[in-house]
């Protein structure tokens, strides 16, 4: 490595790559070419672009991570767009990852602890960023601007190189659609100095939904009788569909394809309508109030019912019950009343009704006249309330006869920012796939609505005494909450609508309710997946009563894990106080799940997970278990050679299962279950594994032990490849998944170990294993020639459950693979269900009892072993 002009550090090399050659030959790309100075890399040439050049390493010569400066990075990853509506400016802005400046030692080794190493294999930060979504009243422009402003996101943002050296580029061009990209043009030049580049509305429009339903996994659902059903889309079954935007007024778009499409029909009442003619007609003061109002409202008194014509009864010849509404407002003729006489809750609840059930009228109309089945509404008229949606669906069902489906989006506010941010042609990002995004829920919106409702994004002393402040006040800090399912009566009629808690959650956390989109650009499809389409990670789906259960679990598992992550951080007051906070947000989240189970989208139990180790590293825990996970490395390291020996002993057979049953044994080293944990206070690591190997008996829950055996003892056809994917440190990788590699290893299959790159409690990441292998190789000459040959290779997936990384690309399809998932994560919870193309094998103790009775019938220890040939 050169040495680098400002001093000490080494730089990398000029025409680093991305990808390592043997990865973009096995993609069909030629490997990029080298030693040019500028390189500005193009990953797929539809990813997001990074440049190279000048890459310095930032740190010193002895750290094993050291992070990457990339100097010459323009902000052409940051980005903003805006769609300018007539009652709402809504923003999509991308910020590159960890927004903080790199002096900073915590914040150093967030991005460190961020940056996926794979051994020698890769050494360049995983290029990634975040899509947020905040939306400002359009009357209310002067916040809007001042949010930009004080974010610099027309300059990239705060981090963005050109913000820095305080360079003040010419001519900033911000993609904008909707009418006020024209009609404020002169405003944007003049107070940010800024150029709007215009983009069509009904393109974005357009854009916007496809890209939701493509690349989203469940942003699409149905809402009937208070019953949300996310759906996932099929990608070659999408089009034609009709996209219904409500926004102040309406927007009908028959949409064929991508950039496909036409405004079929549109409708002057909208939400503009509701919102204005409430206002005038109740006095309210927000949206938010006036739907809140129509909670707890009775529609009855003011609009005329078949029932009121019909002396109560129903018109059941042409299938109208007495509650359905003859005519909205209709009772006000007579009543010679005025205005103030009526109920404003009884007001706004008419004109929801009455908007609400036009535009699911007019939308199936239009549905009918193209024959098309399925209706996607947006807009924010929408606001993901429960009683809104139920109309719209019940209009379309009830008109369809059941035929054409009404469904909603969980974006539906910024279909119009999404596809003018797409419309930047650098992101390339419409080709990007679910498997690039992940959705996250921070704690702390930034601004909604003008207001400041939280910290800054990234700030995380703001964001801790944010918690502490609302810890004070008792304050639940919970997003909005679609309210209670409103009843139908028969035919055509609904009842009032019953809310649960009688109040709208108001617009202040709405950021929870839509996530932070997570870019992950090196995240790929597990290419070894049978259908890759029809994955579906999770095995169990939270429902209430299932996440009722897991809430407790949590609960209880929280002031253990708080200490331990304290204590990870040298029990600082400091670690103490983020500690505190981490505990408000994790189980503020928990209440938000409580309430609507699929208030994030549809959430599995890897999901929930996943949003606890989340919300530890936003508050800037990174490794809660570290030093337990050394203990029990060292621990479990010093009786290894023993172990190595016993094994040496036995013939083949008898060695083939006692690797298995070690490996199963010693999964009972999780923290993550409290059953484990008690015992853990029983004994020593040496002794709970000894007694666990002791417990087991065959035949296990799931035993396919001896078709296994049978399998590996073919000759004439061997495993060319294992990837081996391992789930805890300590005993269960240094006592089970290394003796079972070094199987493979010595019956000449190279062996791919898989670690996550991040850890979920006391996982073993991709980071440390080379030193765990490095240390058992000191003893064991098969793993040292394989580690030193580099047959044996470590590689990291990422950090959501599920989601494993390729297999190394080197390798022909041909060869004959096997895949090890090991651990309740990665067999059990997720991936239990799943095919894969090659033999798999999913070992696992059950460590939960009601996992255990939920799965398989069984009990807490019960140990799977499943194998599942490729016949
Ligand atoms: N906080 C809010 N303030 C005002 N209106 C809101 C709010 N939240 C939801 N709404 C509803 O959403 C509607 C605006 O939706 P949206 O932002 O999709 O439309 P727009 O882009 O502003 O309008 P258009 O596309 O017709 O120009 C409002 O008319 C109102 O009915
Ligand atoms: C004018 C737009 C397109 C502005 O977003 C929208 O408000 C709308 O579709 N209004 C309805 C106009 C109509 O078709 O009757
Ligand atoms: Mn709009």
């Amino acid at each position: 490595m050169a040495a680098n002009n400002s001093g000490s550090e080494p730089r990398i090399p000029e025409d680093v790559t991305l990808e390592d050659e043997a990865e973009a030959e096995a993609k069909g790309k030629a490997p990029a070419a080298s030693s040019s100075a500028t390189t500005t890399m193009n990953r797929s040439g539809s990813r997001p672009q990074l440049d190279l050049s000048g890459a310095a390493i930032h740190g010193t010569l002895e750290d094993r991570n050291p992070t990457i400066l990339l100097p010459n990075q323009s902000d052409d990853i940051s980005h903003l767009a805006l769609d300018i509506g007539g009652s709402l400016i809504k923003l999509v802005y991308f910020s590159r990852h960890a927004d903080q400046p790199t002096e900073d030692k915590r914040k150093l080794s967030t991005k460190r602890r961020l940056e996926i190493f794979t051994g020698a294999r890769r050494s360049y930060p995983v290029l990634g960023g975040r899509l947020h979504f905040v939306k400002f009243e359009t009357g209310k422009l002067n916040e809007c601007l001042d949010f930009i402003s004080s974010k610099q996101l027309h300059r990239g943002g705060v981090d963005s190189p050109s913000w820095r050296s305080g360079a003040q580029p010419d001519n900033i061009v911000i993609k904008a659609t909707g009418g006020g990209a024209f009609k404020y043009a002169d405003l944007f030049k003049e107070r940010l100095g800024v150029s709007l580049e215009k983009e069509d509305e009904m393109d974005c429009l357009v854009a916007g939904a496809n890209f939701l339903l493509k690349a989203i996994r469940h942003e699409a659902f149905t809402h009937m009788d208070g019953q949300k059903e996310y759906v996932q889309i099929d990608q070659n079954d999408l089009f034609p569909y009709l996209l219904v935007n409500v926004g102040s007024g309406v927007s009908i778009i028959k949409v064929d394809g991508h950039g496909k499409f036409q405004r079929v029909s549109g409708t002057n009442v909208g939400g503009g309508t509701y919102w204005g003619l409430g206002r005038l007609m109740t006095e309210c003061k927000s949206f938010d109030e006036l739907l809140e109002l129509s909670q707890r409202g009775d529609n009855s008194t003011i609009d005329m019912l078949v029932g009121d014509i019909y002396g109560g009864l129903d018109y059941s010849k042409i299938g109208l019950s007495a509650s359905t509404i003859a005519s909205s407002f209709g009772k006000t003729i007579s009543d010679n009343k005025e205005l103030s006489d009526y109920r404003p809750e009884d007001i706004s609840l008419s004109l929801l009704r009455m908007i609400s059930y036009n535009i699911g009228q007019i939308s199936y109309l239009n549905a009918l006249r193209y024959g098309l089945k399925r209706i996607f509404f947006g807009g924010f008229f929408i606001r993901g309330h429960a009683y809104t949606m139920d109309t719209i669906s019940f209009a379309v069902h009830f008109w369809s006869k059941g035929e054409a489906k009404a469904m909603f989006l969980r974006h539906e506010g910024f279909l119009g920012a999404l596809g003018a941010f797409m419309s930047y042609e650098k992101h390339g990002l419409d080709d990007l796939s679910a498997h690039h995004l992940v959705e996250r829920f921070p704690m702390g919106a930034p601004y909604v609505g003008g207001k400041i409702h939280g910290p800054p994004l990234g700030d995380l002393n703001e964001k801790i005494s944010w918690m502490e402040k609302f810890v004070q006040k008792g304050t639940q800090i919970t997003a909005p909450v679609p309210m209670g399912a409103p009843a139908t009566t028969g035919m055509g009629g609904f009842e009032r609508p019953t809310s649960k808690g009688d109040i709208l959650r108001s617009d202040a956390s709405a950021a929870l309710n839509v996530g932070v989109l997570h870019l992950v650009p090196s995240l790929d499809v597990f290419p070894l997946l049978e259908d890759p389409k029809t994955y579906e990670p999770n095995t169990i789906d939270l429902d209430h009563d299932e996440f009722k259960y897991w809430f407790t679990i949590l609960s209880d598992h929280l002031p253990d894990l708080v200490e331990k992550a304290v204590a990870s951080e040298g029990g600082t007051d400091d670690a103490k106080r983020r500690g505190d906070a981490f505990a408000h947000a994790f189980s503020a989240h928990l209440a938000r799940l409580t309430e609507e189970p699929a208030a994030y989208g549809k959430f599995g139990l890897a999901n929930l997970l996943e949003l606890r180790e989340e919300c530890l590293r936003e508050f800037q825990f990174f490794d809660a278990y570290v030093s337990i996970k050394q203990r029990e490395n060292e621990a479990s390291l010093a009786v290894l050679p023993d172990l190595l020996m016993e094994l040496d002993s036995m013939d083949e057979e008898d060695r083939l299962l006692a690797l298995i049953e070690g490996v199963l044994a010693a999964n009972i080293f999780d923290w993550g279950s409290k059953a484990c944990v008690d015992l853990y206070n029983q004994g020593t690591i040496i002794e709970i594994y000894r007694m666990s190997r002791k417990k087991m008996q065959r035949p296990w829950r799931i035993d396919d032990f001896d078709t296994f055996k049978s399998r590996m003892l073919k000759k004439d056809q061997p495993y060319k490849r294992a990837l081996i994917s391992v789930d805890n440190a300590g005993a269960d990788v240094v006592l089970g998944m290394l003796p079972l590699a070094r199987e493979f290893l010595r019956r000449g299959v190279e062996v791919v170990l898989v670690a996550n790159s991040l850890p979920a409690l006391n996982d073993i990441t991709a980071n440390e294993l080379p030193e765990i292998v490095a240390e058992a190789a000191k003893h064991c000459g098969i793993l040292r020639k394989a580690a030193e040959a580099g047959g044996l290779i470590v590689d990291a997936m990422a950090g959501i459950q599920g989601d494993t990384k390729d297999e190394p690309a080197s390798v022909p399809l041909m060869v004959v693979m096997q895949l090890i998932l090991e651990g309740m994560g990665r067999s059990l919870h997720t991936n239990l269900n799943a095919r894969f193309k090659c033999d798999a094998l999913k070992l696992a103790m059950v460590k939960n009892q009601r996992l255990a009775e939920k799965l398989f019938n069984g009990n807490i220890y019960d140990c799977i072993c499943k194998f599942e040939p490729v016949s």
